[in-house]
């Protein structure tokens, strides 16, 4: 509720607005009756017809305003639920820019999507009948009950007598319909998640020939789904007979009882009509605040899971120190650097690394897939913190470095080549804003992508699909390259960036680096021995352990690990 309560305070005026044509509306719709029972007994029965005309005209005018303040509060209400909604989903989208890689792994990303998506569309569905019955139906029960007294306090026993059973109803209703509301999300979750796993690996299980195996796992969370959600809506429905139920036996006992005092002269027939049409407001508006109480559970389990993620303080956090950009070149330092994956901490992936890496510098890792090298690349621009130990950008902690300038100094070019649906122009300037078409040829041009780029229609303008799915592996990973150079970071970390290109445009992509790198710090991952066996320093890491730093001859010579890899890979003249 705080939550709903936060984003409807933020429209007041709004809110007002809603509340005035709510209660508007309310004194219509009851005067109605009101205006009935004195046609009919002070009128029609006295064949007053003036009196009868006076009223109907009255009675017009009254429909017509309540028309206006009715379709006043369905505009009123929509753009106030549309506001917060989109309110909500901006908050969230920013708290989950912020998270670190450690909340999105705790999360999971189809929940985060769950929640950005149908939680919000769940507190959407009920604050819209928040603002539109949840105003109204308090008021109108209220002045309904009103009139029902006055109108006759005899007969209102009985519809005092049904309102204990329908606020029992309501109570065992809201407490059974939130453990099943959470368990529905959660459900949800998981088809996300399957979901999402089945249209990103379409290929790998077309090839393993596994679409009935995916069928039977998203057919076993589909039915998850659908069984607990079959659950909440058989709750949902007896309500509603049940309500009716309970709503005509109080109708037959007041026009039965009603009847009895007309006859003994102690009501008029005009005030028995209202008097139903009263009741009719009274239990109606109850059962239709009851809904809103009903449904309050499931909106509030999604209300929680919007708030968890806009709670979140993430692990990362920005460092304060001022520093002055201009004059740091690139200075990058590990001094006994540890590391170990949250909840995973008795077994650390990096340990105890030092190393210096300074610009016009080129050092690379190698080592066994899972020998910690990704992970260790991850640390500089703080995707995770170290466990222990420091890593210093010229001379400051990167600890300490609002996370803006830290990652600005830093041109990452991750594993796997991520591109973003839109333009080739698009991603470039993912690298840098403002780059004009010269710069975005020359990163395109070093990243020897100039040749395939010429071949396609558009140029610069051609669209690349959700995930870059229209680029081959190695078209991919030179974009990613070039979307790095645009920026010229001060430091450089290709992260296997290489593994997709052919031996021959490796080589010519290392060279154009080479001369385009001079002034920055260059870190390169790789599992190729020939992409990184010019680098000024090669790092042999095992097991989260340097096992061996040199030159490629000096490793040779001094690392075995270094030359079991090297000798797997090389010719015996290129061992030599
Ligand atoms: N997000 C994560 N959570 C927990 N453990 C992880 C995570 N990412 C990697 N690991 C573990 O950390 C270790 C090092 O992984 P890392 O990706 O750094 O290795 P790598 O040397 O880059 O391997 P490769 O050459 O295969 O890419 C592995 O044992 C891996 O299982």
């Amino acid at each position: 509720m705080k939550t709903m309560w936060h984003y409807v305070m933020k429209q007041k005026s709004m809110l007002v607005l809603n509340l005035v044509c709510a209660f508007g509306f309310v004194i219509i719709e009851l005067g109605l009756p009101t205006l009935l029972a004195k046609m009919l007994d002070q009128g029609v029965a006295k064949n007053d017809f003036d009196y009868v005309k006076q009223i109907g005209l009255i009675m017009i005018a009254t429909i017509l305003v309540g028309i206006v303040l009715y379709l006043g509060l369905a505009v009123v209400g929509a753009r106030l639920n549309t506001r917060l909604v989109r309110d909500m989903r901006t908050d969230m989208m920013d708290s989950i820019q912020d998270l670190s890689h450690q909340e999105y792994e705790k999360l999971g990303i189809s929940s985060l999507i769950t929640r950005i998506t149908n939680d919000a569309y769940q507190v959407m569905l009920f604050m819209g009948m928040i603002l539109r019955i949840g105003f109204i139906t308090p008021i109108m029960f209220i002045f309904s009950l009103f009139m029902i007294v006055r109108t006759s306090p005899s007969l209102t026993y009985f519809v005092l007598g049904a309102l204990p059973f329908l606020l029992g109803g309501i109570i065992l209703i809201g407490k059974k319909s939130g453990p099943l509301s959470s368990k529905q999300q959660s459900n949800l979750d998981n088809i996300n998640m399957i979901l999402r796993e089945n249209l990103t690996g379409l290929r790998v299980i077309r090839a393993f020939v596994n679409e009935k195996f995916e069928e039977k796992r998203f057919d076993k969370v589909n039915t998850d789904y659908s069984e607990s959600s079959k659950k909440l809506f058989k709750l949902m429905a007896v309500a509603q007979p049940a309500f009716f139920f309970l709503f005509n036996i109080v109708i037959v006992l007041v026009i039965w009882f009603g009847i009895v005092q007309i006859d003994n002269s102690q009501l008029e027939i005009g005030n028995l009509i209202a008097f139903i049409e009263y009741i009719f407001h009274a239990l109606f508006s109850f059962m239709l605040f009851s809904t809103v109480f009903m449904m309050y559970p499931r909106a509030a389990v999604s209300a929680g899971r919007i708030q968890e993620v806009l709670d979140i303080e993430p692990a990362i956090k920005d460092g304060t120190m001022e520093i002055d950009e201009a004059a740091t070149n690139g200075v990058l330092e590990f001094n006994n650097v540890c590391f170990a994956y949250p909840g995973e901490s008795e077994s650390p992936v990096i340990r105890d690394i030092s190393f210096t890496a300074n610009p016009g510098e080129t050092v690379a890792f190698i080592g066994s897939t899972g020998s910690g090298k990704s992970t260790l690349v991850q640390l500089i621009p703080r995707f995770y913190d170290v466990t222990r130990g420091e890593i210093k950008i010229d001379g400051f902690d990167v600890r300490d470095y609002p996370l803006k300038t830290l990652r600005e100094k830093i041109g990452y070019i991750p594993q796997k080549a991520l591109l973003f649906s839109g333009t080739i122009a698009e991603n470039l300037k993912y690298g840098k804003s403002d780059a004009t078409e010269a710069e975005m040829l020359e990163a395109l041009d070093i990243a020897q992508a100039t040749e395939f780029i010429s071949q396609k229609e558009l140029g610069l303008e051609e669209p690349i699909s959700e995930g870059g799915s229209n680029f081959s592996g190695g078209q991919k990973q030179r974009l990613a390259i070039a979307r790095a150079l645009i920026r010229k970071p001060a430091i450089y970390v290709f992260d296997d960036s290489f593994s997709a290109l052919d031996y021959k445009t490796d080589a010519t992509l290392r060279k154009r680096l080479k001369k385009e790198t001079t002034q920055s710090t260059v870190l390169i991952v790789a599992q190729r021995v020939s992409t990184i066996m010019h680098a000024d320093k090669i790092i042999v890491l095992n097991e989260g352990n340097v096992v061996g730093t040199g030159t490629h001859r000096e490793l040779l010579q001094s690392c075995s690990i270094y030359y079991d890899i090297a000798s797997s890979q090389l010719t015996e003249e290129e061992l030599a």
